[in-house]
């Protein structure tokens, strides 16, 4: 299969085309970025030397010629732009036949209200809202499979819902609203300079108090009520989400660690007991830690995750892999030793 990334000189961009340059059966045909883009003609791997002899592939300007070229080169499009620039780009590409997978937030919410509150606009497209396919790879592998349009999970939602899912499922889970506090390296903020995200103004401070987006979207698709505080933190990649439950009266540890063998066969996922995950553990791999600790019907459930990885590139390039009938580790695990 041949895949096209848009938005390939940005962090999650260049991270999923090194995924798909090394994926045993994909083929990367090309590498876009904005037709004004002060990039655009460069090597990818001039941007990031580390791929040098990988990714020697022209950064393209996405303008008519490339969408002429993407019709005949690209079965997959991989949108791994802003929002907005996503929720416009991907009707273009579905018209042209090409299966979409979106790294950004443009369709994973249902409600277009909420695009209005928590991303700043109004859907275009708020028509497709209900046929894109959420992107968590463990928890809706036949709807990715069979999608046109697949709206790969966000960084913050990837840790918690593999986290929280397992709990609801098993209906342990009291009606108290659950408190996440998340922790976020840089590259979080993606590669465009500002002064919020520089790396030397960067130490540890909360953002986002109350109307994060990525709230609504735990809490839509865990079907419970969450407060979700992320944080910046002055490291390059990772995230570590501590989690505050309160259980239902009487729930045990062995019922608890039972609600999480629904994962234990899950191959991109480590389940860690009552041991301490930490952003070291999972940074540059394509694995979701996650780590729980009880005191009666109080649970501490801590997960981590590389946010390029699963967080991003690593479970698009899984989203790709159920798409192709395969397992959803290929290219994925042993591709960072
Ligand atoms: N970074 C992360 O940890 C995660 C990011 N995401 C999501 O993935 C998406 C990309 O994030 P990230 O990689 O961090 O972002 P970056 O800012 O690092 O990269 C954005 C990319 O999009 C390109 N771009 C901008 N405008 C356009 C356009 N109109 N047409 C084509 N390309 C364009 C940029 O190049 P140029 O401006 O030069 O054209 C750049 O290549 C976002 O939606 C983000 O929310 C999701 C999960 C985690
Ligand atoms: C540290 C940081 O700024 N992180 C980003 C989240 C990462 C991201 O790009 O969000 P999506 O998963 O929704 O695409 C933020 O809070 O906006």
């Amino acid at each position: 299969m041949n895949v096209v990334i848009i938005g390939a000189s940005g962090y999650s961009g260049a991270e999923l085309a090194s995924l798909v340059a090394k994926h045993p059966t994909l083929s990367l045909t090309g590498c876009y970025v904005s037709a004004h883009s002060l990039d655009k003609h460069k090597l990818l791997s001039e941007l990031y030397p580390e791929h040098l002899g990988l990714l020697d592939l022209p950064l393209q300007p996405l303008n008519e010629h490339a969408l002429a070229d993407i019709t005949h080169s690209a079965d997959y499009v991989c949108l791994c732009t802003d929002h907005k620039v996503s929720v416009d780009l991907a009707p273009q590409f579905l018209a042209l036949g090409k299966k979409v997978f979106d790294l950004s937030g443009g369709y994973r919410l249902a409600s277009n209200d909420d695009y209005l509150t928590y991303y700043g606009f109004e859907h275009q497209h708020p028509e497709l809202l209900n046929e894109a396919a959420y992107g968590l790879a463990e928890w809706n592998s036949e709807a990715i499979a069979k999608a046109q349009l697949v709206a790969v999970a966000g960084c913050y939602p990837t840790a918690a819902l593999n986290a929280l899912k397992p709990l609801q499922q098993a209906g342990l889970l009291s009606d108290e609203r659950i408190i996440i506090n998340a922790v976020s390296g840089v590259t979080g903020a993606g590669r465009k300079a500002s002064i919020g995200t520089h790396f030397c103004e960067v130490s540890l401070a909360p953002y986002g108090l109350f109307n994060h987006r990525h709230g609504p979207e735990i809490q839509q698709h865990l079907g419970h009520k969450v407060l979700f505080t992320p944080h910046l933190g002055n490291f390059p990649r990772g995230i570590l989400e501590t989690i505050y439950v309160q259980l239902k009266p009487g729930v045990t540890s062995e019922q608890v660690a039972k609600a999480y063998q629904v994962l234990a066969d899950e191959p991109l996922i480590r389940l860690l007991g009552s041991k301490i995950p930490s952003i070291k553990g999972v940074a540059k791999q394509p694995y979701v830690d996650i780590a729980w600790q009880q005191q009666g019907s109080q649970l501490i459930v801590m997960a981590a995750i590389d946010n390029l990885l699963k967080g991003a590139a690593g479970q698009a390039l899984q989203c790709i892999n159920l798409s192709m009938g395969l397992p959803h580790t290929t290219g994925l695990v042993g591709a960072f030793k």
